[in-house]
């Protein structure tokens, strides 16, 4: 009984990452900007483990940007599904979700300047 359980939670958790998976490889698809924050961070991970630069706030920093993203995508979507037509309230919501994607990559940029930016001065001076 027990096991039957759980092996229907551990399939209902992998239906679950599945239908996520398709929400990222979507956005990756359809949104430069996704793709751009993608490679970005990943260069700044290999850069952080190439200085061996503390790997977790590089990590944190790249897993918010690309999640509000995400995000923005979600409601750039439902917006466009609720509000076709011009709307002052869908204008407010698609703005906040823009500001909250440009906050996010400023916070990073500036995490990424902090930790890679003393080993990097280290290196080339
Ligand atoms: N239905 C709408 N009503 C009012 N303003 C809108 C509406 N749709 C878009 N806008 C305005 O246009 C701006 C850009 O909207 P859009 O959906 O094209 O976002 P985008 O970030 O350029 O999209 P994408 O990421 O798909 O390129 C919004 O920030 C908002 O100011």
């Amino acid at each position: 009984m027990r096991s039957d359980g759980s092996a229907l939670s551990w399939r209902r958790w992998v239906r679950s990452a599945g239908f996520a998976w398709a929400g990222i490889v979507h956005t990756y698809r359809v949104q430069a900007n996704f793709r751009i924050e993608v490679w970005a961070g990943m260069l700044a991970v290999t850069l952080t483990l190439a200085l061996r630069a503390p790997l977790a706030p590089i990590l944190l920093a790249c897993a918010l940007v690309l999640s509000v993203e995400l995000l923005n995508t979600a409601l750039e979507a439902a917006l466009d599904l609720a509000s076709p037509e011009w709307h002052p309230l869908a204008k407010v919501a698609k703005d906040a979700a823009a500001g909250a994607v440009l906050m996010a990559s400023v916070g990073a940029l500036l995490v990424g300047l902090a930790v890679l930016g003393p080993p990097l001065l280290r290196l080339l001076g």
